[in-house]
């Protein structure tokens, strides 16, 4: 109570900060007019006379179609009916459909959500002052192959939940999915059960569960540490599923992690090479994507020019696209994750291959490294190649191979190549991730040739 006493007469720090608006929560009819950026259709109110109102996102809408929804935002409001349906609308396949915090694009058609992926990518690249764009090919991962997944545990009084992480903490149990790969979605029941037994389990565990060619691998980050008894459970859990690995580390921790079971090598096949990746380790969404991305890259390069030429690659993982780029020259191949380099490294022998360990945004590598390359190959992560293109621009290699899984910042840095007199000329949209609102790209761009004088 004293305490109480004490804490009203002092200022508090955002006391001069404005109200926060309340939220008007009539129900108000609204037609959506396209999907925004993120996957949220773009409503505008119907009422005569609202047309003017700034339009407000609504989840789960589709273009067309009307729904009454109800603001829970300056610019949000959440369905509460569909008036009237979009011709693209869809029975969305999962049960879970708006509630596990997975897809978000499950009530519209897979081709509709393609066409919608690359008319954006290509109005994209327009607004970034690309012209004459070539037709773009275009990729869609199959359902049921997403060999990653991301989980989070929670202990409850009647068992365990495991399942994606939601907004606000939230995890809702993934009972089905269709996005998953089979092997993984048949692991889930027999993981809640074990998880259920394990000491290092108290409250909350996140959960890496990767599809190698040699089984699952996982990787699990609780908030206990693991007991005598925790060992000897999980080594006969790993045998009975046939998991090659089982990392741990303390949840929120940024110690490597310990193996506590690795029953054989856990190993994935690039270009017919075996790698070793860490636990955890990043691998393309599915196969089928990955295959799709590595295509779009190995028809990009230009005409070999023997096995002595080079290719600079950068962001490199664990060496995804490397090998298949070694077919066709040497490859010296940055990457800023020591495992994934070390795993590259192992495997480099023999196959043309060098891999340095380079955080290309504190040591981008420099033009001076990459003078008389073939090709620059970049595969940057969401938030691009930042500093890494200045490097690249000052090279100005032939041709760069630009893989991208954030549009927005392949936007920002294709407006700067194309000022520096790139063109595309080969652009592949590669869906692998259905359902979502996220989209990978491959773009060749290459160097205009320079205009000759007559003398
Ligand atoms: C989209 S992944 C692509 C990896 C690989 N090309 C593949 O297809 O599997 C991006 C990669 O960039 C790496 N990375 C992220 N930030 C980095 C940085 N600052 N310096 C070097 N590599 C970085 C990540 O570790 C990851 O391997």
């Amino acid at each position: 109570m004293a305490r109480k006493a004490e804490g009203r007469g002092r200022r508090r720090p955002h006391s001069r900060q404005p109200p926060t608006p309340a939220i008007d929560p009539t129900p108000r009819r609204y037609r959506i007019e396209a999907l925004g950026v993120s996957g949220d259709g773009i409503g505008r109110l119907t009422d005569a006379g609202a047309q003017q109102a700034a339009p407000v996102f609504i989840p789960y809408t589709a273009p067309g179609d009307e729904v009454l929804a109800r603001s829970t935002g300056k610019d949000r409001a959440s369905i509460l009916e569909i008036c009237s349906s979009a011709p693209e609308r869809v029975t969305p396949p999962c049960s879970l459909f708006e509630t596990c915090g997975g897809c978000s694009l499950q009530h519209l058609s897979a081709e509709w959500i393609l066409e919608w992926k690359t008319a954006e990518v290509v109005t994209g690249l327009h607004r970034a002052g690309a012209v004459d764009l070539p037709p773009a090919a275009s990729f869609q991962t199959p359902p049921a192959t997403r060999r990653r997944a991301d989980l989070a545990a929670r202990r409850k009084h009647d068992g365990v939940i495991l399942g994606l992480h939601r907004r606000a903490g939230n995890v809702v149990d993934l009972t089905e999915c269709s996005l998953l790969h089979p092997d993984i979605v048949s692991l889930l029941p027999v993981l809640r059960t074990v998880l259920e037994r394990l000491d290092l389990f108290r409250r909350e565990a996140d959960l890496v569960i990767n599809l190698f060619d040699s089984g699952p691998d996982l990787l699990l980050a609780s908030d206990g540490l693991p007991s005598t008894g925790d060992r000897t459970k999980l080594a006969a859990f790993c045998k009975t599923h046939r998991i090659s690995r089982l990392c741990w580390k303390q949840k929120d921790s940024q110690e490597n992690p310990e193996t506590l079971v690795q029953l054989t090598p856990s190993v994935v096949t690039f270009d017919r090479v075996e790698i070793e990746p860490p636990s955890g380790a990043f691998l393309q969404a599915s196969r089928e994507g990955e295959t799709a991305i590595r295509t779009a890259v190995l028809d990009a390069l230009p005409p070999s020019k023997g096995r002595k030429a080079k290719i600079i690659e950068l962001y490199a993982g664990c060496g995804t696209l490397t090998f298949g780029l070694a077919t066709h020259a040497r490859v010296e191949a940055y990457e800023g994750h020591p495992g994934a380099v070390e795993a590259l490294a192992r495997a480099a022998a023999g196959h043309n291959v060098t891999a340095h360990l380079r955080d290309l945004n504190r040591q981008p590598v420099e033009a001076k490294e990459m003078a008389s390359s073939l090709a620059v190959v970049l595969d940057p992560p969401h938030s691009g190649a930042g500093l890494q293109m200045d490097g690249i621009l000052e090279a100005r290699p032939g041709v760069i191979i630009y893989v991208s899984c954030n549009p927005r910042t392949l936007y920002r840095d294709t407006g700067r190549l194309l000022k520096a007199g790139y063109q595309i000329d080969a652009l592949t949209i590669i869906d692998q991730f259905l359902w979502s609102a996220e989209t990978e790209v491959v773009c060749r761009f290459s160097r205009k040739a320079q205009k000759t004088h007559n003398k």
